[in-house]
């Protein structure tokens, strides 16, 4: 089946500022995927484009085979959007904002009360839901916005960093909302300077930095590319020099390296889910009980440093 979202080439201009710089990436249907990059890197430019809210400089994008450019009114029936910017009625409440944006999305009667009140319990309004948007909290309105985006049952839902400005209990409100809708089928564009979201949420993730994709795969494959490893820490109850016993491990495939201290072990590996079961095994056989296990990954952070020398959060 092709990617439900085929990006070519894409490029933005403004004036004389280079916003999307070439951009090309796809994504399946049913994947969480995010673009993560600072603030300007070109997210929201990109996510409008795809929205067809305006059309590229140069290049062009597929949504569920239909062009941005070419056909812009059935890309927008697929598509649910959640701005960056909060694009709702202060004086209105929640049943009434979704009352109205739903008959903008063509639902009427019956149904669009019943979708409206679906959307009000898969947000988590219904007790507020009578009560002015301008009473509501940044990250009740942020739920809010998110409800509208997904009025018309989208097959496909742009986010534009959703989480921005929120309390860490509607933050996690909204993760949980993303990986609900995404087992529910939903595909979902994700777009954050947040490296934690995108590493929690995401199937695979595009790093997007002055315009340009740097890099674009799963976790382990964008820590991999940059030739990070994960370090396995075993410590042991009984202390005792555990260096002899280093003849008897088996040969795992993926280790680098492995250090043996008086009761606790290093271990540098490629992928340490990986060897974990036989590691477990191995300690089992030869008597050592395990006090704790801890596992260092690299994370997205060192994957941006690597790739543009800068800290994603500068
Ligand atoms: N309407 C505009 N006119 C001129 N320049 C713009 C306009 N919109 C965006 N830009 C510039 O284009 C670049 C990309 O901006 P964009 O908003 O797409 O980035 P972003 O990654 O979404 O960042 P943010 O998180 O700050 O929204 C930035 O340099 C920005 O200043």
């Amino acid at each position: 089946m092709p990617a439900i979202v085929q990006v070519q080439n894409l490029v933005k201009t403004y004036g004389n500022v280079l916003a999307v710089d070439d951009i090309s990436f796809a994504i399946e249907e049913g994947e969480i995927f995010s673009l993560l990059g600072p603030n300007g890197a070109g997210k929201t430019t990109t996510i409008s484009i795809l929205s067809t809210l305006f059309p590229p400089t140069h290049g062009d994008a597929q949504i569920g085979g239909f062009s941005v450019i070419r056909d812009p009114m059935q890309v927008r029936r697929m598509i649910g959007v959640v701005p960056q910017e909060i694009a709702l009625y202060e004086d209105l409440n929640a049943r009434e904002n979704l009352l109205f944006w739903g008959q903008m999305a063509g639902l009427e009667g019956k149904a669009l009360k019943q979708r409206v009140d679906e959307i009000l319990e898969r947000v988590g309004l219904v007790e507020k839901a009578r009560q002015p948007v301008k009473t509501y909290s940044g990250g009740m309105k942020r739920r809010l916005n998110i409800g509208v985006g997904l009025l018309h049952s989208p097959r496909l839902l742009f986010m534009d960093e959703p989480t921005v400005g929120i309390d860490p209990q509607s933050r996690r409100a909204i993760l949980d909302m993303v990986k609900d809708l995404n087992r529910s089928g939903m595909t979902i564009l994700y777009t954050t300077h947040y490296m934690e979201e995108a590493q929690e949420l995401s199937h695979r993730i595009g790093i997007i930095d002055h315009g340009k994709m740097i890099a674009i795969g799963t976790l382990q494959e964008l820590i991999r590319q940059v030739g990070e490893q994960e370090k396995i820490i075993l410590t042991f109850s009984e202390e005792q020099s555990l260096t002899p016993l280093v003849e008897t491990l088996p040969m795992l495939s993926g280790v680098r390296h492995v250090n043996m201290g008086n009761h606790t072990m290093t271990l540098v590996v490629d992928a340490a889910k990986e060897i974990l079961p036989e590691l477990m095994q191995w300690s089992h056989r030869q008597g050592l009980k395990i006090r704790s296990l801890q596992i260092e990954e690299p994370d997205l952070e060192a994957v941006f440093l690597h790739l543009t020398g800068r800290a994603l959060r500068d």
